[in-house]
């Protein structure tokens, strides 16, 4: 039973065809890939990037983009903590039930709240749920500002923007992370095959 009250008297159901059985007719594991970063370090270019990477091997990854979510299911949401918490905990569901579904699921969200984060992985059954942060400095994000976004942060005209006037916790113990060192930042298809290295070497890309 669900500890949520307001869904009470509600009895879980099972399918005679399961998660394994689905792993085994796609010849992959389903997981949660969680890309986490400032806006513009990244996160939607990897996603696509490792997308057509996995997809040029034969393996089914579905990308969910809180840009395009923020379009549809959680369009009723703010950037205010608590909405962006309401926004991780959906995406972190549906990521579940992708994942569920046998799907290599890539989630690519600023996420700013270490304990979001966290929550989501706690859905998922241990090393099914793999973190990767876009670790890059916030002046390489501000200076690439494909939006414009930032340049209307700092004059005030967008409020509460991660980085500028919000905060960003960044992982403490994550599967992947992605440096820009030394003013060198890895191009987007290096930093997919980083990705798929550690899907291979743990056994993700096959049943
Ligand atoms: N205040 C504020 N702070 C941060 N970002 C903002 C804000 N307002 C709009 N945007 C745009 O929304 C995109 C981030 O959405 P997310 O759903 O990933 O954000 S969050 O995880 O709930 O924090 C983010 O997209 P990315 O640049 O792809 O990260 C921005 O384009
Ligand atoms: N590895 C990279 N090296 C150089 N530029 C990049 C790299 N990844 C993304 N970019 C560029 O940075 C900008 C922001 O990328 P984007 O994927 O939209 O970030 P995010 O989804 O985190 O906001 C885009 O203009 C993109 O072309």
């Amino acid at each position: 039973m669900s500890g949520n009250e307001k869904s009470a008297n509600v009895v879980w159901h099972n399918s005679s065809v399961d998660k394994l059985d689905r792993q085994k007719l796609l010849q992959q594991k389903g997981c949660v890939i969680w890309i986490t970063g400032l806006s513009g370090s990244g996160k939607s270019t990897l996603g696509c990037a490792l997308s057509q990477a996995l997809h040029s091997r034969g393996k089914l990854a579905y990308i969910l983009d809180g840009d395009n979510i923020r379009h549809g299911l959680n369009r009723d949401l703010s950037f205010k903590a608590e909405d962006r918490e309401e926004n991780i905990r959906r995406v972190g569901e549906v990521a579940k039930l992708f994942a569920d579904a046998g799907l290599i699921c890539i989630a690519c969200l600023i996420s700013p709240y270490r304990k979001d984060r966290d929550s989501c992985r706690a859905l998922l059954a241990d090393g099914n749920f793999i973190e990767v942060f876009m670790d890059m400095p916030l002046d390489v994000c501000e200076a690439r500002d494909p939006k414009g976004l930032y340049k209307l942060a700092r004059a005030g005209k967008i409020k509460a923007f991660t980085g500028i006037d919000d905060p960003y916790e960044p992982p403490l113990h994550c599967e992947i992370v992605l440096k820009h060192e030394e003013g060198n930042c890895a191009s987007p298809y290096e930093m997919a095959e980083t990705v798929i290295t550690y899907l291979e070497e743990n056994g993700y890309l096959r049943a």
